[in-house]
């Protein structure tokens, strides 16, 4: 089953009014292949602007969002709330959300269900930390973080969820997982899904990396099987970049 290729540009708390612009226009104008869908998530306070000035084939995401529709929870954003702003996606797990703001995999979990539930499309991230990986547990992690997210779901809520494999290493770092580490992870939770919701919800789930893709990175990446998209981060705030990294696709 084909899966549409998915680029997303997460720009976590970066930007301005003027780079929202520069980065609207550049995607207003941008060409690419129909077989690439292209979401951006810029912080809440750019949402608005952004739906409103972006073209509409382009998706935006928030970066985050409560499990409650409404209430006492001073500082959080609903899933209502994007909604009323026309936000259709949502991301979610973020390793950064998980280690500087303690997300445990449970709340993860119940934010995927909630924000499903409410109609938005979901970017689910995973990902295993350095030590882990040298200590051999990256699968074992993966599947915990992903088992949580599966425990909140219907199977055909999965229609709406697209898991992000984000080694916690390669964030940031420029120390970008080679095409075969990405590969064999996205195969493992693959894998997972087929043993565990069912080979129908395995074979169409995009699965995404993140972690330091750039211009130069993304051309071998996208060769990858399992590799269905990339979620961008840094790069994701150079206009041209972002462009070059979703032209990788064709
Ligand atoms: O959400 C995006 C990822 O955390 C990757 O960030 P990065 O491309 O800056 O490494």
């Amino acid at each position: 089953m084909a899966r549409k290729f998915l680029v997303g540009g997460n720009w976590k708390m970066n930007g301005s009014v003027k780079l929202a612009e520069t980065i609207v226009n550049a995607l207003n104008q941008g060409k690419w292949s129909p077989n690439v869908e292209v979401v951006i998530a810029p912080p809440f306070p750019y949402l608005q602007l952004v739906r409103n000035t972006l073209r509409k084939d382009v998706g935006v995401s928030a970066q985050n969002c409560y499990t409650e529709s409404k209430g006492a929870y001073t500082g959080e954003v609903s899933t209502e709330m994007l909604k009323d702003l026309s936000i259709g996606w949502v991301i979610l797990g973020h390793s950064e959300r998980r280690m500087i703001f303690g997300e445990s995999d449970e709340f993860v979990g119940k934010k995927v269900h909630a924000a499903v539930k409410a109609g938005l499309s979901v970017i689910a991230c995973v990902g295993e930390q350095d030590a882990e990986r040298e200590a051999g547990q990256t699968t074992a992690v993966v599947f915990r973080q992903i088992k949580a997210i599966a425990d909140q779901l219907a199977p055909a809520d999965w229609a709406n969820v697209v898991i992000a494999y984000e080694p916690v290493w390669a964030i940031g770092t420029g120390k970008v997982a080679t095409p075969q580490q990405a590969q064999e992870v996205h195969n493992e939770l693959r894998g997972w899904l087929a043993k565990n919701v069912s080979q129908e919800v395995a074979d169409a789930t995009r699965i995404l990396y993140g972690g330091s893709v750039s211009a130069k990175s993304a051309p071998d990446l996208q060769q990858e099987q399992d590799i269905d998209g990339f979620l961008v981060g840094g790069a994701s705030l150079k206009d041209q970049e972002f462009l070059q990294i979703i032209s990788s696709r064709q």
